[in-house]
């Protein structure tokens, strides 16, 4: 029995693909629009994604790389009334199993169905497997199902040449999955240049990313090659490409469809052969609903997509991340090994790492630095700001112990139960310090947090605390 999603705003097209999809014993569930969609494949697994192209809030075709990127990563069947060759070709190139037009017998829907699901079959049992066992991790930390679903789509990115989009919060790693990308790929021996986008100074940013001739302006002596030119063979990292001015998103459109570039000053072009991998934190569908970024640049960058999880969403990973940047800091500073007290590691467990792994370890070495020669790490060598919050977290919006019953009283709580009401105990202080320290100034809270508008919007509700709190 599988499990298949249907999204389709027309509702007879559900109830009939429902029902030849339940007449094999599977589990159907549908959804209207393309936001229901994308949360029922957020928060459940899915074999199968019958996908609508017209949708009432956009286009299906759009969010085809999202519902790929998935933990459970889908197959997807396209399914359009409108079909047309260059949606068909944009879908398959995108990773779709099949692109199949709504008047198709109930035969070829069910024949499409059965081949995506026995090769879903297949694949889990061997590729998968086997491509992220053999895996070059490249200091990749983790074991999560959502990490290991981001190793398996970078094991598969790794095979081709195609643009990869890599989407997380700040510190979550996209430099680190982008290297190891390149690191598994044919392009290995070959340069990763990195590029960041919000650093590249307004009027130099042509001739950084393209080169430019001698005397091409003021201030340039030598003939210097670009960023783009130095890529060639190996990887183009655009981090932060949603900072991309949008006169530079244009001109590297072209050189993504061609790569061919004039450097500034030049008469001639110049040829490179790149693969490009971009990362970034913001939200580029919202960007290009404000016209800020390209939609046909996004298109090329997302051929493929990964979306790393935030650190508070793979909590079981925080031990091992923890040990093995405790045991590399013992060692280059030739202290012993560390242990951890059971405090300090539930300590780590409560709070919510807005930073991600980038402040995990900078917290790690602060920890270290104050355990000294100290055998057990507690958590009294935790930076103070941690400590407070998860204290203070604990305890519950300032009230006082005292009002819950003596431990020996109280019913013991479930592990899962005990380890979700601390979690959202803390997610609720991260979110009453971040409204307090932006002054309640939402794009401000965004900034800070990392989070889209309407991802913090999501969370305000789901916490139960109201916008303006
Ligand atoms: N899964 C992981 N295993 C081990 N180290 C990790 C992992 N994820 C992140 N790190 C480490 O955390 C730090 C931040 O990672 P990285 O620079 O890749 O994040 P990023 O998402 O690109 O951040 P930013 O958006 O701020 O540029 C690095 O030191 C990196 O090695």
């Amino acid at each position: 029995m599988a499990n298949i999603l249907i999204i389709d705003d027309d509702d007879l097209m559900c109830q009939s693909l429902s029902h030849v999809a339940k007449r094999w014993g599977h589990e159907v569930t549908c959804t209207h629009t393309l936001a229901a969609g994308q949360k029922q494949v957020s928060d459940h697994d899915f074999d199968v994604v019958f996908l609508d192209v017209r949708m009432p809030d956009g286009n299906g075709l759009m969010v085809l790389p999202l519902i790929q990127a998935a933990s459970s990563a889908p197959e997807i069947i396209i399914m359009t009334g409108y079909g047309n060759p260059t949606g068909a070709e944009l879908a398959i190139n995108n990773g779709a199993w099949d692109y199949i037009e709504k008047g198709s017998s109930v035969k070829e829907i069910t024949l499409s169905l059965v081949r995506a699901l026995e090769y879903r079959k297949q694949k889990q049992n061997s590729n998968a497997a086997r491509n992220v066992v053999m895996l070059k991790r490249d200091g990749i930390i983790g074991s999560s199902p959502r990490i290991n679903a981001c190793l398996e789509q970078v094991a598969q990115a790794a095979g081709s040449d195609a643009g990869i989009l890599i989407t997380g919060e700040t510190g979550s790693g996209k430099e680190l999955f982008a290297r190891a990308t390149h690191a598994n790929s044919r392009r290995a021996e070959k340069p990763f240049v990195v590029v960041d986008c919000a650093a590249l100074p307004d009027t130099l940013v042509e001739s950084l990313l393209f080169g430019h001739e001698r005397g091409a302006f003021t201030g340039a002596e030598q003939a210097r090659p670009g960023l783009v030119a130095q890529a060639d063979g190996g990887t183009l990292f655009l981090d932060e490409v949603g900072e991309l001015p949008l006169t530079m998103q244009k001109a590297f459109l072209r050189v993504l469809q061609e790569h061919r570039f004039r450097p500034v000053g030049s008469q001639r072009e110049v040829t490179s052969d790149f693969r490009l991998i971009a990362a970034t934190n913001r939200n580029l569908d919202e960007m290009v609903d404000r016209g800020s970024f390209r939609q046909d640049l996004l298109y090329r960058l997302r051929t493929f997509a990964i979306e790393l999880p935030p650190l508070r969403e793979r909590r079981e990973d925080l031990k091992i991340l923890a040990r093995g940047c405790v045991d590399r800091l013992c060692d280059r500073y030739s202290l012993g090994a560390k242990g951890f007290a059971p405090d300090f590691l539930r300590m780590l467990v409560s709070y919510p790492w807005p930073g991600n792994v980038r402040e995990l370890f900078n917290a790690m070495e602060r920890t270290v630095a104050a355990a000294g020669t100290e055998a057990i790490l507690f958590p009294k060598h935790l930076p103070t700001h941690i400590r407070i919050h998860v204290t203070k977290a604990t305890v519950g919006n300032g009230q006082p112990h005292a009002e819950s019953p003596p431990r020996s009283m109280a019913p013991f709580p479930k592990y899962h139960d005990f380890r979700e009401s601390i979690q959202v105990q803390a997610e609720r202080q991260y979110f009453l310090d971040l409204l307090s320290l932006s002054q309640e100034n939402i794009a401000e809270a965004c900034r800070i947090s990392g989070l889209s508008q309407s991802r913090l919007y999501a969370l305000l509700k789901k916490l139960e605390l109201p916008k303006n709190c």
